[in-house]
């Protein structure tokens, strides 16, 4: 284990009003980790932010020793809802874009994914259901061969056997020793797959803890702990 990403005095504003504030962050390399908070907490922000997305106007972000901008955005794997693309683009054009613009793209990883999630390369991105298209997003995101991913919802919108089919997917194809950020509102569905979870509170990280330590001093589920936090019903 090592640190994997350092942020350091985050401040982030929108149209003048402050989004994140006072963020400062380390995680280790080799974990599953929940990134936990309210619709508006400021969770695809952040993880914006971390992939080198959006602008960092204040504070420091450190991935696997890089702090640049464009040596992060090639070194973390960020969810793609794929809004850049055209509706009738076919999903193997997308495939073979991901394989020009990421030198760390892989191919077999994707092909090996996209079996297991029964993706069609001829399907154009128009003809895809929502649960495909989240397969397709998370398959995409998976078969880049990096320490970080970040997942911003990837259960969203989603049904059941769709959801387990891309949480299984999630822990077959994570690599031992790096590190998958994931924000969902399924907290119950990804908590199995969590060793630790970061929780958004009034525009900043309230807590970063792992399941376990949860679970011994508070007995209580990391949903029923997350809801808690929000009801102020529980103090760290
Ligand atoms: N383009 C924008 N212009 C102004 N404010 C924005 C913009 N995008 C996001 N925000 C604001 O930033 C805040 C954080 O939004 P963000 O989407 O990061 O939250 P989130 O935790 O991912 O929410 P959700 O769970 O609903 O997806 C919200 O108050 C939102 O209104």
């Amino acid at each position: 284990m090592s640190d994997l990403l350092k942020i350091e005095n985050l401040n982030y504003k929108k149209n003048n009003k402050a989004i994140l504030e006072d963020i400062n962050l380390n995680l280790n390399s080799g974990k599953i980790i929940g990134l936990l908070g309210e619709n508006g907490a400021g969770k695809t922000t952040l993880m914006r932010l971390i992939a080198g997305v959006n602008s960092l106007p204040e504070g420091v972000i450190t991935v696997d020793g890089a702090t640049k901008k464009s040596e992060i955005k090639q070194n973390v794997s960020l969810s793609d809802q794929l809004g850049g693309f055209n509706r009738n683009t076919k999903i193997g054009d997308i495939v073979r874009f991901y394989q020009n613009v990421y030198p760390d793209f892989s191919e077999s990883k994707y092909l090996d994914i996209a079996k297991f999630l029964e993706l069609e390369d001829d399907k154009r991105l128009s003809a895809l259901s929502t649960g495909t298209k989240g397969k397709f997003i998370i398959a995409l995101a998976l078969a880049r061969e990096t320490k970080l991913y970040l997942l911003d919802e990837p259960l969203s919108g989603i049904d059941s056997m769709s959801r387990k089919k891309i949480i299984s997917s999630i822990i077959r194809w994570k690599d031992d020793d790096s590190t998958i950020i994931i924000s969902d509102h399924y907290v119950t569905e990804i908590a199995s797959l969590l060793d630790d979870v970061i929780i958004i509170k009034d525009k900043t990280i309230y807590q970063v803890s792992s399941v376990e330590a949860i679970q011994e001093k508070y007995h209580l589920g990391v949903e029923e702990y997350y809801e808690q936090v929000y009801e102020g019903s529980v103090s760290k």
